[in-house]
């Protein structure tokens, strides 16, 4: 049978002289939320960006629908795949709904200008995000949560079946980070999201993949993986794991 969607096979990545991903494999269910946890340096960036074909595996293989990314075709992957890095920045002056609007490119022929299909892609994106009542501000005026919350509008707009998502809730209040989470887990599409919050992951995620020197140390749903030795062997933490009212893991962590 044919994988469908983005997958990584036995991945490895040797970065700087050293070996930063150590044969990762991840397929993903289509449609489900994975997130990709570990401590600093564990390798979650350099796995999403290798996903996303931005920097090739030293060895192993990427895949979508079953075939190498090098061979999908960078314009059709990028109608597929859509990315959110930890840091973005421009230096030219968009605003908003310009920014939102890039989204669209990958859909788009050059000569052609904005459909009503890009418009409303748009438009649905920027309300997705709750960013409508600023989208014709200048980007670069905004907050760094405002920030987050346009570059994942953009990626919504893209329409992908696949998001991949670099710690995309690292600027944002408690308020949105729950009604990202919310969003991104309620999308047809599959996304991989780097994390470090456990009871983000705990609550929103049908499986996550546990990353420890470049090694997938455990895989699996969360009630699975989000174990108390689990948490002590790799965060080097002691903390306590319950079951939440609504059926999650709950992690407590304990100072010792
Ligand atoms: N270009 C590079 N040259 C050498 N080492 C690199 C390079 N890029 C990344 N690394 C190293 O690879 C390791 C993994 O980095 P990566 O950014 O993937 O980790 P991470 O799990 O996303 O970390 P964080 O939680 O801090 O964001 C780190 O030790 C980093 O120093």
């Amino acid at each position: 049978m044919t994988a469908s969607g983005l997958a990584a096979h036995r991945v490895s990545k040797q970065l700087g002289g050293g070996l930063v991903l150590d044969g990762v494999s991840l397929s993903p269910a289509a449609g489900s939320t994975v997130g990709v946890l570990g401590p600093n340096g564990s390798g979650k960036s350099t796995l999403l960006r290798v996903l996303a074909n931005v920097t090739p595996p030293s060895s192993g293989r990427v895949t979508m629908d079953g075939q190498d990314i090098t061979e999908f075709g960078r314009k059709a992957l990028a109608r597929r795949v859509a990315v959110v890095e930890q840091h973005s920045d421009t230096q030219i002056p968009l605003t908003v709904r310009d920014v939102v609007g890039l989204g669209r490119v990958p859909h788009r022929r050059a000569w052609l200008s904005a459909s009503a299909e890009d418009e409303t892609a748009v438009h649905e994106a920027l309300e997705q995000t709750g960013m409508t009542a600023k989208a014709d501000q200048r980007w670069q005026t905004l907050s760094g949560g405002e920030r987050q919350r346009v570059q994942i509008a953009r990626a919504l707009a893209q329409r992908p079946s696949e998001l991949l998502l670099d710690e995309p809730t690292n600027h944002l209040d408690v308020q949105h980070q729950f009604e990202l989470l919310d969003l991104l887990s309620g999308l047809p599409a599959t996304s991989v999201i780097a994390l470090h919050d456990l009871n983000l992951a705990a609550t929103y995620c049908d499986d996550i993949l546990v990353l420890d020197g470049g090694v997938v140390v455990a895989a699996g749903p969360p009630d699975d993986v989000l174990t108390e030795s689990l948490i002590m062997q790799v965060y080097n933490v002691k903390a306590e794991v319950t079951t939440s009212p609504e059926g999650h893991p709950h992690v407590r962590f304990i100072r010792s």
